[in-house]
């Protein structure tokens, strides 16, 4: 907790704590004034002393208020100011990220400890502000105060502190494990919720929506079941603490009646040291709510520190390489090998091969060969485990990533639109591009009749996923934004599966000559797709199992000629 505590301001704190003791300072005082204006002024009839004690008192109340007032909002400030530091620091971490680190924490909790647990800490930290320091001084100064005033009623502390302690002792042992499971019970009804929502239509398409419904229900139930368990604890809190203020108060009285009849106690004396003791009992309770909450953000604190100490296993080097004014164009893997985190076989091996600019690589594989594992490779989303990538003679690993990703335009599987116009979606890699640039790449993603016949055109919204758009209209507005991009490597992986054969065939013809100075990467399934690429590398268990043209490997490579069999007639693709 200290660790995150550190983003906030020393002298908002400072000033808080500050507010707080005038705080403290003044309601201690204030019965002390009641003890006094009773004993002195009441109790002698002095009108005057009366007047001037209670302006004194009317004085330090003021203060007290606009103490507490000042303690509030700067406390308040502060901690909204640590959540939103938090929020951001775990946004910049996560976007850091490699896919190993995601596949580590998981998403549902990466957004659990963005919001749930950083509400948590902002709320330890309100409660660190206030009530944190404000019960220890109150405690000592009250108990101090008390005594000064009578201590023979103080030997009632004697028997209502142990039993106070015993039961917030009861209270801690139940309830601190409960909140810290609370937390991961919200995990788990993040994650069922969150698939049970991206995937509706899977669900639905099995009918499975029981299922998932019961799946959800389980996931609500126990987080419910454990959040009633806790709250029904923290329920006694109230009665019983009230029953114990109200039991002090019958023995102060009654002792303290005793007391005044023996004259050996005044009557104002009597009042303040009934304030002390509530001030007393109220530090308790404070304290015991702290040593409730503070656990509970403490696993909070844990779970978000274990996000933000997350290093990624992708960083920029400590010197990054100049990238040269004049552009080899060129791509090379050189004997490159690559292992998932934790996956006993590498997913990839020995692989090596040279294009240059204006040349078409073609990656083709039955499925798990390896293909996507390579096109992610390109843009540094994992790392090699030996071997190197160069793009320009420079290794990958030497550039910035920011620059490395700025030579790359990346077309995954999956295509990803977000939320706003089809102009913004494709001006997402390159901000200033001009509608005369963005309808040129529509044009060779195959996408202007389409968009064209759109009553907006570029201004139509894309709901959230492309939602309104259908699986091969989304391909291409994808292709089309790497497009608008210009890189100098483009990577389409698989990402012209969803596109019939004719449109496939007609994009890739509309490529061609726009990519003179880029070179392309291309994952396909198709051999259709492949046929006309300069380079086409055939993988098989992560391995190269042939490289050349369609016509050498055709003639020459089993592997190859498998896949054309298992998908073609020989006179469709001569
Ligand atoms: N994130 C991951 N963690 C661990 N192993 C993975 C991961 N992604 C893929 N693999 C494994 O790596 C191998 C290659 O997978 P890859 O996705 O590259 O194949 P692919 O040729 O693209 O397949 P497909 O055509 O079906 O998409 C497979 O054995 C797969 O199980």
């Amino acid at each position: 907790m200290m660790k995150l505590a550190k983003r906030m301001s020393l002298w908002v704190v400072l000033g808080a704590v500050f507010f707080m003791i005038i705080q403290v300072i003044s309601d201690l005082y204030l019965p002390t004034l009641t003890a006094d204006i009773i004993n002195n002024g009441v109790a002698k009839g002095d009108t005057d002393y009366i007047w001037q004690v209670g302006f004194k008192m009317l004085g330090f109340s003021l203060i007290s208020i606009a103490a507490a007032t000042g303690n509030v909002l700067l406390a308040s400030r502060e901690s909204q100011k640590l959540g939103k530091t938090l929020r951001s620091d775990i946004y910049k971490k996560v976007s850091n990220f490699s896919n190993d680190e995601f596949d580590q924490v998981g998403t549902a909790s990466l957004i659990t400890r963005t919001t749930n647990d950083v509400v948590q800490i902002q709320n330890v930290v309100m409660m660190f502000l206030r009530m944190m320091i404000m019960a220890p001084i109150m405690l000592i100064g009250a108990s101090f105060l008390a005594y000064s005033k009578d201590a023979q009623l103080t030997k009632i502390f004697i028997i209502v502190l142990p039993v106070l302690a015993i039961f917030i002792g009861l209270v801690m042992v139940f309830a601190v494990p409960l909140f810290k499971s609370i937390q991961k019970k919200t995990d788990k009804l993040n994650l069922v919720f969150r698939e049970g929502l991206t995937g509706i239509r899977v669900i639905r398409a099995f009918n499975r929506s029981n299922y998932e419904a019961d799946r959800f229900k389980e996931a609500n139930q126990d987080y419910t079941n454990t959040a009633i368990k806790v709250n029904t604890i923290m329920s006694f809190m109230l009665p019983v603490m009230t029953f114990i203020m109200s039991a002090t108060n019958i023995a102060i009285i009654w002792n303290g009646g005793h007391y005044i009849a023996d004259g050996t106690l005044e009557v104002g004396n009597l009042i303040s040291f009934m304030t002390y003791a509530m001030q007393i009992l109220m530090s308790f309770m404070m304290l015991s709510m702290v040593f409730v909450f503070v656990p509970r953000g403490q696993a909070s604190a844990a779970r978000i520190n274990e996000v933000l100490d997350m290093e990624s296993k992708i960083n920029d080097p400590k010197t990054p390489a100049q990238l040269p004014t004049t552009k080899q164009g060129t791509l090379d893997f050189n004997h490159v090998d690559f292992r998932y985190q934790g996956a006993e076989n590498l997913a990839l091996k020995e692989i090596d091969f040279h294009a240059k600019n204006g040349q078409v690589v073609a990656i083709i594989g039955g499925t798990g060969s390896g293909k996507s594992s390579l096109s992610n490779l390109i843009p540094r989303f994992y790392d090699v485990e030996s071997g190197e990538i160069k793009i320009d003679g420079i290794d990958i690993r030497e550039m910035k990533q920011h620059d490395l990703r700025n030579r790359v335009g990346f077309v995954p599987q999956k295509a990803v639109l977000f939320t706003g116009s089809i102009r913004d979606n494709l001006q997402y890699g390159k901000k200033d591009a001009t509608d005369e640039e963005i309808w040129k790449a529509l044009e060779i993603a195959q996408s202007k009749d389409f968009v064209s016949e759109l009553p907006d055109g570029l201004d139509t919204f894309v709901e959230q996923g492309g939602g309104n758009f259908s699986g091969g209209q989304k391909q291409r507005l994808a292709i089309a934004r790497a497009l608008v991009k210009q890189p100098d490597v483009y990577v389409f992986d698989d990402s012209f599966s969803a596109l019939d054969f004719k449109t496939d065939a007609a994009l890739r013809k509309a490529l061609k000559p726009e990519i003179k100075e880029a070179i392309v990467v291309l994952v396909a399934q198709r051999i259709s797709t492949v046929v006309d690429a300069d380079i086409i590398i055939v993988l098989d268990e992560g391995q190269v199992a042939g490289i050349g043209t369609h016509q050498e490997l055709k003639e020459t490579n089993v592997t190859y000629q498998e896949i054309i069999s298992s998908q073609l007639r020989e006179e469709e693709i001569a």
